[in-house]
């Protein structure tokens, strides 16, 4: 379901959760705080330029060092201990952490003791976060309804990325403005060591927070005696769930693919960028744009997606990612690389909030901290290794110019760099896209757009069918009943079950339903009590699921071949355009009824509406329908010829001109084709099933009528 802002509302009444959001959007703010405080605070130890950049970027890299050793248990005692313990005991941990790298300064006043105290700390305080984190994303789904994941993932995602750093930025901001007027207090309340100390302030009051005010987080460690297993036997337990559930290492794949994407991305942006020709802010401005994608698919994807499957849309988001590299890989001009630097954000944004919702809704509450700490882990290193392998690789070799015309590309191995990670990234969206479907069969392109549209089409129901169906279809008196009786009788005669049936009116509740749209004149006599055009509409569409449901299906699961005088298409062209009430959407409508249920062949014959209406009405006044004007029964006639048309392997057109004989042959020709009958015997020479056996095919027509068919398929 697409989120609306009322839905973030909603989250946000949920106590125990909107006191969990508020931990998190502290935390990050006070992880953001941490990073750059220590690395500011260790580039102030220092004098020389040379020194003080590689303090900085040393603290950042020490930051993400432990992920590699630690990662892979982080999740094991996320999943094995109380979750609101391990949360509290890793926030005091952080407080501890934080406040001791100033005090070891204030204290020593050693510079070398400091950073070597700095250098232990910082992979302290990570060893925490990678422990913290997988708790609180495991801990959320135990707070909130599942429908409600992906509205809550928004908020975190948008408090993490959006407003913690913009935040941690501006406090440090406001501390360095004003160091002037407190730095006069002492080194204690020096900007850095000022942050650092309200930093840990915070985590102090976090800690109290987390297990005093949210039980809730505890989950089932609140009910149930602690594990007996292994910590070995949960890692491998980790590992081996990954092996079966398909789903889940699909969503893995996806995810690191974006990753591997995103850190080549990364390594050869200012290469890249240098060769787009537009000074050395063009690195900076495709940052941003990459964010503002960023930002944009994870605060409007799940409106604009609307009731997409969230598996289908997790794989084509990531496919929309590669495809915005590809543009900025081809890109002759900044315009167009900012372009792909927004699709790559919009792709990955929202690939990110779909992977996270999944994974929560797909892995159970004991698995769910490994999943989390496994994809936390593999993303860093996957990022740092594309990083360091892409940027030096990237500025080798000289750009050549490429003349394409009315442009020219400047070709660098950072171009040919990206467009390789935008096949690796749209190849592996294909595989998680794949291994995930849950509507196989229905067609992507179709189920995306109905999507945007706010109709998404819903899988097809599932079918254990050896059956065959067939459908005739065509405007009044274009033969189908004649056509459709002569068919089934000479199925029958090949030994086949053929179940002979129609639309409206092949049930007890069709047989009503025809009435009430089909009688000239209903009730009172008047029109005034007939049905509207959308009552219409769906009076068809559920004569035609009661048909479906009760008489075909049934058939084809017993290996029948079904022949049907109308169906879908009639509804298309006669509520859809005949009452222009929408193709689309009566299509849609009907496809719902049938759970997407397809004719394998449908025979269309074609007949001129005066010539068929003639047909029909042998003189009298017709039906409701048949009393309708000329034009709107050829507006029909124009729709099923558009139908057969877009999709010629399943139709089979045949103008309905010719003699009943003629015609029969031309669909028995078809059908024998279709159903390899040439090759066969038939399958019985007893006789044929709900049929006497001495019945002759040629007096079909009359011998077997439509009340022959009902009782044989079971009014239901
Ligand atoms: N090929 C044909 N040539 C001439 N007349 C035909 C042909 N096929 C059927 N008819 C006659 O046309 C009339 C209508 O035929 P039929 O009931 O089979 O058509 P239909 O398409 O099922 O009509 P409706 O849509 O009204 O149910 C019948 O009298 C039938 O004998
Ligand atoms: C299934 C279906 C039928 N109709 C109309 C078409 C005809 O006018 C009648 C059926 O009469 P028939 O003699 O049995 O062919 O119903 C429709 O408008 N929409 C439909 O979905």
């Amino acid at each position: 379901m697409a989120n609306t802002l009322a839905d973030i509302q909603t989250v946000l009444r949920i106590k125990p959760f909107r006191r969990l959001w508020t931990v998190l959007g502290l935390a990050s703010f006070g992880d953001w705080l941490a990073l750059f405080a220590t690395a500011g605070f260790a580039q102030s130890l220092f004098d020389d330029p040379a020194a003080k950049g590689a303090a900085f970027s040393a603290t950042i890299v020490l930051r993400l060092l432990p992920s590699l050793v630690l990662g892979p248990v982080a999740g094991v005692f996320a999943d094995r201990f109380d979750r609101r313990k391990t949360m509290a005991a890793c926030d005091i941990a952080r407080c501890l952490l934080i406040a001791s790298v100033p005090t070891v300064y204030l204290a020593t006043g050693s510079t070398a003791i400091t950073v070597t105290w700095l250098a232990v700390a910082q992979l302290c305080i990570e060893a925490a976060v990678l422990m913290w984190s997988p708790a609180k994303e495991a801990a959320v789904p135990n707070l909130l309804p599942r429908e409600k994941y992906e509205a809550a993932n928004q908020l975190s995602l948008a408090t993490t990325y959006g407003i913690a750093p913009p935040l941690a930025f501006a406090v440090l901001a406001i501390l360095e403005r004003g160091s002037a007027v407190w730095s006069n207090l002492g080194t204690w309340a020096e900007p850095m060591v000022l942050a650092l100390y309200i930093d840990a302030v915070m985590f102090a009051i976090l800690a109290v927070t987390v297990y005093f005010f949210i039980p809730q987080i505890s989950g089932r460690y609140g009910q149930t005696a602690a594990k007996a297993t292994s910590l070995w036997h949960d890692f491998v337990e980790g590992w081996s769930y990954l092996r079966t559930s398909e789903r889940v290492r699909g969503l893995i794949v996806g995810m690191l693919g974006a990753f591997s994407g995103a850190g080549i991305l990364i390594g050869v942006g200012t290469v890249y960028a240098g060769t787009l020709g537009a000074g050395d802010a063009a690195f900076y401005t495709l940052a941003v744009f990459l964010f503002l994608g960023l930002g944009a698919g994870i605060a409007l994807g799940p409106k604009l997606v609307g009731d997409l499957s969230r598996l289908r849309w997790f794989g084509m988001s990531i496919v929309l990612a590669g495809a915005g590299l590809a543009l900025d890989a081809l890109a002759p001009h900044m315009v167009f690389s900012i372009l792909g630097s927004v699709v790559i954000g919009l792709g990955a944004g929202m690939a990110f909030l779909a992977g996270i919702t999944l994974l929560q809704r797909e892995t159970e509450d004991e698995i769910r901290g490994r999943m989390f700490a496994f994809i936390a882990v593999s993303a860093r290193v996957i990022l740092m290794l594309a990083m360091t392998v892409s940027a030096p690789l990237a500025g080798w070799q000289a750009a050549r110019q490429l003349n394409l015309g009315i442009t020219r590309v400047e070709v660098s191995m950072s171009r040919i760099l990206l467009f390789a990670a935008a096949g690796l990234v749209i190849w592996l969206g294909i595989t998680a896209f794949r291994s995930m479907d849950d509507k196989p069969g229905v067609p992507v392109f179709a189920d995306l757009w109905s999507s945007l549209r706010g109709r998404p089409l819903s899988a097809p129901l599932p079918l254990q069918s050896d059956g065959f169906f067939i459908v005739f279809e065509g405007g009044e008196g274009a033969g189908k009943s004649t056509q459709s009786v002569k068919l089934a009788a000479w199925l029958k005669l090949r030994g086949y079950e053929a179940v002979l049936t129609r639309e409206p009116g092949a049930t007890d509740i069709g047989m009503r339903i025809r009435s009430l749209v089909l009688d000239a004149k209903n009730g009172d006599g008047t029109d005034a009590s007939a049905p509207v055009p959308r009552a219409e509409a769906l009076l068809f569409a559920a004569d035609r699921a009661q048909h479906v449901e009760r008489v075909v299906r049934p058939a084809l699961e017993r290996g029948a071949v079904v022949v049907s005088d109308r169906y879908i298409d009639s509804s298309i062209a006669y509520q859809g355009s005949g009452r222009e009430l929408g193709k689309d959407e009566v299509a849609w409508v009907s496809q719902w009824a049938t759970g997407g249920l397809k004719p394998d062949l449908t025979v269309l014959l074609d007949v001129d509406p005066a010539q068929g209406l003639h047909r029909a009405k042998a003189g009298g006044e017709g039906d409701r329908l048949e009393q309708e004007r000329l034009e709107y029964h050829e507006r029909v006639r124009e729709t099923f010829l558009g139908l057969a048309a877009a999709d010629p392997r399943r139709y089979l057109v045949i103008p309905a001109t010719g003699t009943p004989d003629d015609i029969a042959a031309q669909v028995r020709e078809a059908v024998a084709e279709r159903l390899d009958i040439r090759t066969q015997t038939a399958r019985t020479d007893a006789g044929w099933p709900g049929l006497d056996t001495d019945k002759d095919p040629d007096r079909a027509d009359s011998d077997y009528g439509w009340d022959t068919v009902a009782e044989e398929a079971g009014r239901a």
